[in-house]
């Protein structure tokens, strides 16, 4: 009579025999993952060509996507999968193997079936899951898709060219890139075309402007919501910005209006490659390349120590610097002459030409909002103006100290909405003057959120006043 553990011994032995004659491959690894064994059918099943040279190899250099070293390092089993080998699904199965002491030794897996029809629903399911992911992941790609590419920075001067070939330099690299520059230069459309030119085109570009977010809300914002962290709305949690620019960019607008809370979680992040949604003890790891980018004096913040040296370093490895429009009157014919095109073709109007003392005139502004407020100026004198070449007068309309100024003539009074509007417009340019172009300070003065600024500085036309 056999024994208890003779009969176990004699179970596990026959059972494992018994498995490998009867499914379509198994395979053996030991403790550090290494093939030790595998039998007759597996070879064929995974177009192995020469077995032998796979005895001792990391079992991924044999099958690159096996999770047989998962089973090893946990010691928990994968009792049911469905394994991917080129155009093949295989249902799998994989078992730790432990010695007397209970050590995990190694590890066995079984190709259970090699036509998953065995388990069509299940297949199916997984199948039309993946599908559906797959779909899901382009359309996602597709929507993050960058607008402008290399061709959109319009700019043929010396200062535009250096400025396109360090940024194209930027583009092949995996470094994070700090662009400097005042406000409508270009530095969202210089981010976009790095990353359309860089290895990461096909992944996402997730642009956060760090000032038009409410401080409260800026880390859910970054690192997302595990779910129940909150009750309400969020219950089921949300992804951050993070998660979304995974092997992507993340565009990081305005970056110097991050509280310094908020700057060592970036930092560690950063460095990490890892980060917690809010709520969450969960480490997520990430691969995102940073692309930030300010209007302000990173360095005397950093003098000042409101800005964290050690997080202006990890973002200034590559620095571009967008000059502003004043300083590159030679891209002002180039850039007035596209800009017209394109607004005429957005406002579906016939094209229109500039003469030349209108362009003389724009080169006689010193355009604080740059070329976000050129493209201002030059769509409000193209709505007002009746025939299709744009003179000085239709310019001298529209441009900022005409605007502002009373009516010269007619009456006096004006409508409640436009009376307001004036005043909030003083207001905020007064707001934002004093502090020198800082929106967060400026909201804080005003006594509003800096959210709410954005949106009465875009609803009130005032971006190409509020530099
Ligand atoms: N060199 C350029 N060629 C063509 N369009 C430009 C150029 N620079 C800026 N623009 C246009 O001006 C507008 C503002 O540009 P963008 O948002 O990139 O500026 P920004 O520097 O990021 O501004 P902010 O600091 O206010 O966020 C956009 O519509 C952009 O397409």
């Amino acid at each position: 009579m056999a024994t208890r553990d003779e009969l176990r011994r004699l179970a596990s032995e026959s059972l494992v025999s018994h498995f490998s004659d009867l499914c379509e491959g198994a395979v053996i690894v030991d403790a550090q993952s290494r093939v030790v064994w595998m039998n007759d059918h597996y070879p064929g099943r995974l177009g192995i060509v020469d077995p032998s040279l796979a005895i001792g190899q990391p079992i991924e250099r044999v099958i690159a996507n096996s999770q047989m070293r998962q089973v090893v390092e946990s010691g928990k089993p994968i009792m049911l999968d469905i394994m991917d080998v080129g155009e093949e699904s295989f249902v799998v199965s994989r078992l730790p193997l432990r010695d007397a002491a209970g050590m995990v030794v190694g590890a066995v897996g079984f190709i259970l079936y090699d036509d998953p029809r065995h388990l069509a629903p299940v297949v199916s399911r997984y199948q039309q899951l993946r599908a559906d992911l797959a779909d899901a992941e382009r359309k996602l790609a597709e929507a993050r898709r960058t607008k402008y590419t290399f061709s959109s920075f319009i700019g043929a001067g010396e200062a535009s060219t250096e400025l396109k070939q360090a940024a194209r330099r930027a583009a092949r690299t995996a470094s994070s890139v700090l662009i400097l520059g005042e406000t409508g230069t270009g530095k969202e459309l210089l981010a976009q075309a790095i990353h359309a030119a860089s290895p990461r085109a096909d992944r996402p570009f997730v642009a956060v402007n760090i000032a038009a977010v409410p401080e409260t809300l800026l880390e859910a914002e970054f690192f997302g919501v595990a779910p129940g962290a909150y009750t309400g709305a969020d219950r089921r949690g949300r992804e951050g910005k993070f998660k979304l620019a995974d092997h992507g960019t993340l565009f990081l607008d305005e970056i110097g209006d991050m509280s310094l809370a908020l700057q060592a979680k970036l930092l560690r992040t950063l460095q990490e490659r890892e980060f917690e949604a809010v709520g969450s003890n969960r480490l997520v790891a990430v691969d995102v390349r940073i692309i930030a980018a300010t209007s302000r004096n990173l360095e005397q913040m950093v003098a000042d120590g409101t800005f964290r040296a050690d997080l202006y370093y990890r973002l200034n490895v590559i620095t571009l610097n967008t000059p502003p429009l004043r300083e590159r009157p030679e891209d002002m014919a180039l850039l007035a002459e596209y800009l017209i095109e394109l607004i005429c073709r957005q406002l579906d109007i016939p094209a229109h030409d500039i003469s030349s003392p209108a362009l003389n005139r724009l080169l006689r502004h010193d355009w604080p909002g740059n070329v976000r407020e050129l493209a201002n100026v030059l769509e409000r004198a193209l709505l007002m103006t009746d025939i299709d070449l744009l003179e000085v007068a239709d310019l001298e309309r529209v441009m900022p100290k005409v605007r502002d100024s009373v009516p010269a003539a007619g009456s006096n009074v004006i409508g409640m909405a436009e009376a307001v509007a004036q005043a909030e417009r003083k207001a905020i340019l007064a707001a934002l003057d004093e502090s020198r172009g800082n929106k967060a300070q400026a909201a804080r003065s005003l006594g509003i959120s800096r959210a709410a600024l954005y949106e009465k500085i875009a609803a009130l036309g005032l971006t190409a006043d509020a530099a």
